[in-house]
């Protein structure tokens, strides 16, 4: 049977408020046989709040691990297509993935910090990127400052970052992505593994960093991606299948699949 297809919402309404600042052009990534993301065209708005949602194995942990080549460390994985940060294509021979991931940060579900003291943990980066020494504790101290961590943690920096609580301990690893002044930061359900008050502060924590930083967030929670969204992509089966500002996808879905998903009819 033939069926109808409707043209998909694949764009927002053209942002006034915000600057493109990544766009991908036809993304398909394939774990061998499987293709797992299909022909994705979708812009990341400067200085705005991204959500992805979708029901589990749509693909978006794998479209958001394209965005800083984290793909490239997976043998069997195949990206085609274009991904472009303002006109670069990051999948550029010429482009070297470690820098680019200094530019496009990412934190995890579970948090991950170092075996290392607090202190070390935000200096790591910063001293194999080649700050100085004497240059360290002030970046330090900066980025703790930006995640709210600094009152918590100044009198024992030198202690191991293992000994905080799971959100302390995420509030960390997003303070080790920031101390490497990063545009973009992709965050990977950041909360999933976190109690109520620790994602709330987290949420706080991410409306507080995009007036810095350009934000995508893959998220199950849809009440926290209408929350602290600007943006929302609604993926399904690898495709996007509706994209838009988050107050219109919430309250006016174009697309059946949206609605039946934000209304608990499947996922
Ligand atoms: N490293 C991998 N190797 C092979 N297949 C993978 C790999 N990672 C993901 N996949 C497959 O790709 C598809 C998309 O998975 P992905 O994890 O991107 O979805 P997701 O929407 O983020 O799911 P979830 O919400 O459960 O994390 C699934 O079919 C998954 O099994």
């Amino acid at each position: 049977m033939v069926r109808t297809v409707e043209p998909k919402e694949k764009e927002p309404v053209e942002s006034e408020a915000h600057k493109v600042l990544l766009e991908t052009r036809d993304l398909n990534v394939y774990y061998g046989e499987n293709h797992a993301v299909k022909n994705i065209n979708l812009k990341l708005y400067e200085k705005a709040v991204t959500a992805f949602i979708g029901p589990s194995g749509c693909g978006k942990s794998t479209f958001l691990r394209c965005l800083n080549r984290m793909n490239d460390t997976i043998p069997h994985a195949r990206v085609t297509g274009e991904i472009l940060i303002e006109g670069i294509n990051v999948n550029d021979p010429a482009i070297d993935a470690v820098n680019l991931r200094r530019q496009v940060g990412m934190v995890f579900q579970k948090p991950n910090p170092f075996q290392k003291s607090i202190f070390e943990n935000v200096a790591y980066g910063p001293r194999i990127h080649g700050a100085k020494n004497k240059e360290l504790p002030e970046i330090v101290e900066k980025s703790l400052r930006q995640v709210g961590l600094w009152d918590e943690v100044k009198d024992r920096l030198h202690t191991s970052a293992l000994q905080l609580s799971g959100g302390q301990q995420q509030r960390l690893c997003i303070a080790r992505t920031i101390a490497m002044r990063p545009r973009i930061i992709l965050l990977d359900e950041p909360t999933s593994a976190l109690d109520p008050i620790s994602t709330a502060r987290i949420e706080e924590l991410i409306q507080e960093l995009k007036k810095e930083y350009t934000i995508a967030i893959v998220t199950h929670n849809m009440q926290q991606a209408a929350r602290i969204s600007d943006y929302t992509a609604f993926f399904l089966m690898g495709e996007l299948i509706e994209y838009n500002e988050t107050h219109r996808l919430f309250t006016n879905p174009k697309r059946q699949e949206t609605e039946n998903y934000l209304t608990g009819r499947f996922g």
